[in-house]
């Protein structure tokens, strides 16, 4: 028999693919310790691995080879089907060895933390105790015995419709491009910062890379279009405003020496301001195009979160800016959708970006009010509105584990005199300025390391690794260079435990990694860096709010919709998950995901081209 068609995921309108013109558009301690000192890390780590984080490396490869090995230990009194099929091509296993030092701290520490962080289990599996619990209203998904220190996933390649983008925004064409939440915005995104960075390797103040929030611009590197444009809070006429800008010596140059503007996140853009920005362009360059005819390149989607509202005025969206057509020479829409898979869950989220919800659908989002009990001990995020719920939720999870503690400050710098911007620009790192981990805490990495351990990973402490004593315990020996490195902790700065974590990876692998500080930049397209953290990439992951998961794909998500009070807000937060199996929803209401009037009117004005 043939097998059934498969459906692909695509996004709403998804027979058609839109490519329309401007005209169509309307305008590790041993005893319970706290570490409350600041983190002295270096912002920048240097390129060559010093000899405490060659020693971080040491013991990571040798933990990665110990998951290997107790893997193997683990399939032999388990069924032989989990049993990864060997070939006589198979090379010999690789044997790695741990520090001594690691040994004597770190690997103790990690057996008894896991103890301490999974409860009553005994299960020689790290993610938590099976709880036998099926009835009509659980879901109860097992847990996965693999573990995987080298698990890789496909390679990522832009899609058709996404290089035709790419190739459109390198010959210098001004665009902008949308699709549902998962069609690859972002991925591309990214490709074409880096191809336009390229291409202006010589000045690299060419590119001008920003969004409409702080935590979006975060997202990629850039800064707030406030920020780049040199505005302030951009209340002022756009003439006003550009006299405001022509004092500015540096914002000045800013706008004279870019050749594109990237804006991401346009949804929340105020259609104001993009007139006010496009207008002075004009004066700033001496140009009559909108933004001084510099090539601009937009993205987002407008059925997601809106422009934050100026009191009692109607929101009033880029698209409806004067200038909108004018700057925008051609619109895309990205058609398929590879956040999620199962064409199902991809069609109610369409249907509810649209607003526009089959009974059909509405009965599937009741459906998933049921309790999700993930056998392998990590629980969804669940996320809030409101940050003031996002954190009594995770304090209230941190209250309810024993393990031991440690807190990390972040190191803050940049060159932002004024204070109270500057903490306002810090609060949109998503890492926090106060971090406090505990064994057993659920977390989310918040940066990407390679390729399987990247935004949005979760995972579970299981302990805390004090590197510095590895490094100490081996004190006057010579590196494998031959050089003896007693400094090299200077590298790192403090010695700081540093949290040891076993993240979740897709098909329910396991992998260990201790964790180090990262630096994150708030950089104007000169290089200059107006703020910065240094941090551990990680966050609580119990709870987090709605507008910090923008862009996030998350495959465990809990959302109740009696706390959402802003249109797009309960599709952001739904089109977070990967797949209907880990998304519960809590009184679903077809009335809270109305998609704005605006936005479908203007959407039903695009044309499309087969
Ligand atoms: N060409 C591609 N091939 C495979 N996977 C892709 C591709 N493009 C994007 N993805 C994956 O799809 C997921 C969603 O991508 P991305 O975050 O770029 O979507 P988005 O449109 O920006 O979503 P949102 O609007 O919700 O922020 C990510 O996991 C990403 O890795």
């Amino acid at each position: 028999m043939p097998p059934p068609a498969t459906k692909q995921p695509m996004s709403g309108l998804r027979s058609v693919k839109r490519d329309f013109s401007s005209n169509s558009l309307r305008p590790a301690s041993q005893s319970s310790t706290t570490s409350d000192d600041p983190i002295a890390w270096e912002p920048t780590p240097p390129k060559k691995l010093s000899g405490l984080e060659q020693r971080l490396k040491d013991i990571q490869d040798a933990l990665n080879s110990q998951i290997s090995s107790s893997e193997s230990t683990l399939s032999q009194s388990q069924s032989q089907s989990q049993k990864r099929p060997s070939t006589s091509q198979d090379p010999p296993a690789k044997r790695r060895q741990l520090p001594q030092s690691w040994d004597e701290k770190p690997h103790a520490l990690s057996q008894r933390s896991r103890a301490a962080a999974y409860g009553a289990s005994s299960s020689s599996r790290a993610f938590g105790a099976t709880r036998q619990v099926n009835t009509n209203e659980t879901l109860v998904i097992p847990s996965a015995t693999k573990s995987s220190a080298t698990s890789k996933p496909a390679p990522v390649f832009l899609s058709q419709e996404q290089t035709h983008i790419l190739r459109l925004v390198e010959s210098g064409q001004s665009l902008f491009y949308t699709g549902s939440a998962g069609a690859g915005k972002s991925v591309l995104l990214r490709e074409i910062i880096k191809s336009m960075r390229k291409k202006y390797l010589k000045s690299p103040d060419a590119v001008a890379v920003t969004a409409s929030t702080g935590i979006a611009a975060c997202n990629i590197g850039g800064v707030t279009i406030h920020s780049f444009a040199g505005i302030g809070l951009g209340t002022e006429s756009a003439e006003q405003l550009a006299n405001k800008v022509q004092k500015n010596r540096k914002a000045t140059t800013r706008w004279l020496r870019t050749k594109v503007l990237i804006i991401d996140e346009v949804s929340m853009v105020d259609g104001d301001l993009f007139d006010k920005l496009a207008r002075i362009g004009s004066i700033i360059r001496k140009r009559p195009e909108p933004f001084g005819a510099i090539q601009v390149v937009v993205t987002g989607d407008f059925f997601q979160l809106p422009p934050v509202n100026k009191g009692s005025a109607a929101v009033k969206f880029a698209f409806e800016a004067d200038m909108w057509s004018q700057t925008i020479k051609k619109t895309f829409n990205l058609t398929k959708v590879f956040r999620q898979r199962d064409p199902e869950f991809v069609d109610m989220l369409n249907e509810m970006r649209f607003g526009r919800l089959s009974d059909r659908s509405i009965a599937k989002f009741k459906s998933l009010s049921r309790e999700i009990i993930y056998e392998d001990g990590l629980g969804a995020t669940e996320l809030f509105p409101r940050r003031e719920d996002v954190e009594r939720s995770n304090t209230v999870r941190m209250g309810g584990i024993t393990g031991r503690e440690q807190v990390y400050n972040a190191y803050d710098g940049g060159t932002i005199a004024d204070l109270q911007q500057r903490d306002k620009m810090l609060a949109n790192f998503m890492a926090p300025k106060r971090l406090v981990l505990k064994e057993g805490a659920q977390v989310m990495l918040i940066k990407n390391m390679d390729e399987t351990l990247v935004n949005g990973t979760m995972g579970k402490i299981i302990g805390f690794v004090d590197p510095a004593a590895a490094l100490d315990d081996d004190a006057g020996k010579p590196s494998s260079k031959g050089a003896k490195e007693p400094k090299a902790t200077a590298s790192l700065g403090s010695r700081q435990l540093l949290p040891m974590v076993e993240f979740l990876q897709p098909g329910g692998l396991r992998r260990q990694v201790i964790i180090q500080p990262d630096t994150w930049k708030v950089e104007l397209p000169n290089g200059e860096v107006q703020v910065s953290r240094t941090q551990i990439p990680l966050i609580l992951a119990w709870a987090m709010s709605i507008h910090k998961s923008q862009g996030q794909t998350l495959e465990r998500v809990k959302v109740d919709l009696a706390k959402v009070f802003e249109k797009g807000q309960a599709y952001v937060a739904l089109s977070r998950a990967t797949s209907l199996d880990g998304l519960q929803v809590l009184h679903f209401d077809p009335m809270k995901v109305q998609a704005h009037p605006k936005v479908v009117e203007w959407s039903k004005t695009l044309e499309t081209v087969s």
